[in-house]
């Protein structure tokens, strides 16, 4: 049935922006964005030049998911740093741009201490904002290392749990190179088993309302010359009661300490369609995104995005407040509201392995949640 699919990948040239780097132009230091707002029709350079621009690009997904959304919280407070604006102020709006990806937050209080420090040492503030700056590269190197680890354990993973080979994964949202320093979390595993000629294909949700599979997963596999297709999220039913999805892979945005997991909303009731039809359904992040600070998924904060993205097609994505008319095609009568959670919480006992750049937890026991825990405590605290 699979092969009955429309292959695409027929754009295989590479990605060439990557999706965040740090410039330092005659008129001053920068941080570009490939603009993820207007993928797939354009790769277009987003150039912030203080941490508002930032925080705006955080806000209209132009830069997003966990890790990358890490790495350019301690960017943010770099650029701050070394265009000499008030670092307390811009990591608090950096911090607080979106709530639920922890790595955020976590990018931000690293480059920020590597700041105070520096700063109560030297006391020489262009001293400071290089130790910022340090930091951030410092993140965006261990980023790209933890990927690769990932995409290695990941893979060896499925070779075990489907032990005839030809992978057909299912995936939702985006957890590529868009989302990382590296080839991403659980998109990266997709594209290990893809270079050993394991992947037969790669199901791609289309992830309503923004639709980060459509536009930047798709995007991400055709270039990858990948074997995918796209399906919408309430196709996804069909597809596994058709006996096509051999695995589920998923990134997560935050993993409580009980072992709940945050990822993009629709990724719940493809955990509870998983475990009906006996497929592993398999969450891949780095140890950063784990949460020991969060009990439990109910104190997960889930952010909740204005209304217009679900009553309207092709709204900018622009930072407006909730519920305003977002400018697009109107698919609802007005004045319709909407329920736009960004995130949903998935349940340890629907979660077959968590996999992270230093192992896999499968079981997802109380005993294995407590280890990994430990172990991102060490690893956070020593950033
Ligand atoms: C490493 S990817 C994990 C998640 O960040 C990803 O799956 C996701 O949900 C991103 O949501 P987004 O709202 O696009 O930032």
């Amino acid at each position: 049935m699979a092969d009955q699919h429309a292959q695409s990948g027929e754009d295989s040239r590479p990605i060439e922006i990557p999706a965040i780097r740090w410039d330092e132009p005659p008129e001053g230091p920068v941080l570009v964005l490939l603009d993820q707002t207007r993928l797939p029709a354009e790769e277009v350079e987003l150039v912030c030049t203080d941490a508002p621009a930032l925080v705006e690009a955080i806000r209209s997904l132009a830069v997003r998911g966990a890790p990358l959304l890490g790495i350019a919280g301690a960017y943010g407070v770099a650029l701050a740093a070394a265009r000499g604006f008030d670092v307390d102020a811009a990591a608090e709006s950096l911090a607080g741009a979106r709530p639920t990806a922890v790595n955020l937050a976590l990018g931000v209080r690293r480059a920020q201490d590597a700041y105070r420090t520096e700063l109560a040492g030297s006391g020489d503030v262009e001293q400071a904002a290089g130790a910022a700056l340090g930091a951030a590269r410092a993140l965006h190197k261990e980023d790209a290392e933890a990927s690769a680890r990932m995409a290695e354990r990941g893979l060896a993973l499925l070779d075990e749990l489907l032990p005839g080979g030809g992978h057909r994964i299912l995936t939702h949202c985006n957890s590529g190179a868009l989302v990382s320093g590296g080839e991403g979390t659980a998109f990266a595993v997709a594209l290990a088993a893809q270079r050993v000629g394991r992947l037969r294909r790669l199901w791609v949700d289309e992830t309503r309302p923004l639709l980060q599979g459509a536009r930047l997963t798709a995007y991400e596999a055709a270039r990858n010359g990948m074997a995918y297709t796209l399906l919408t999220d309430n196709a996804a039913g069909s597809l596994f009661a058709a006996g096509e999805v051999d695995a589920v892979l998923i990134g997560a945005d935050r993993i409580a300490a009980d072992g709940s997991v945050a990822n993009k909303v629709g990724s719940y009731p493809l955990a509870v369609l998983a475990r009906y039809h006996h497929v592993p359904f398999i969450v891949v992040a780095p140890l950063t995104t784990v949460d020991e600070g969060t009990a439990d998924g109910a104190s997960i904060e889930v952010e909740q995005r204005p209304g217009f993205e679900v009553t309207e097609f092709a709204a900018p994505q622009a930072p407006v407040a909730g519920g305003e008319p977002g400018g697009g095609i109107p698919v609802a009568p007005l004045g319709t509201q909407a329920y736009n959670p960004a995130f949903d919480v998935t349940p340890p006992e629907l979660v077959t392995a968590i996999v992270t750049e230093e192992g896999v937890v499968s079981p997802v026991t109380a005993e294995a949640l407590a280890e990994l825990c430990a172990r991102s405590r060490q690893v956070t605290q020593s950033l």
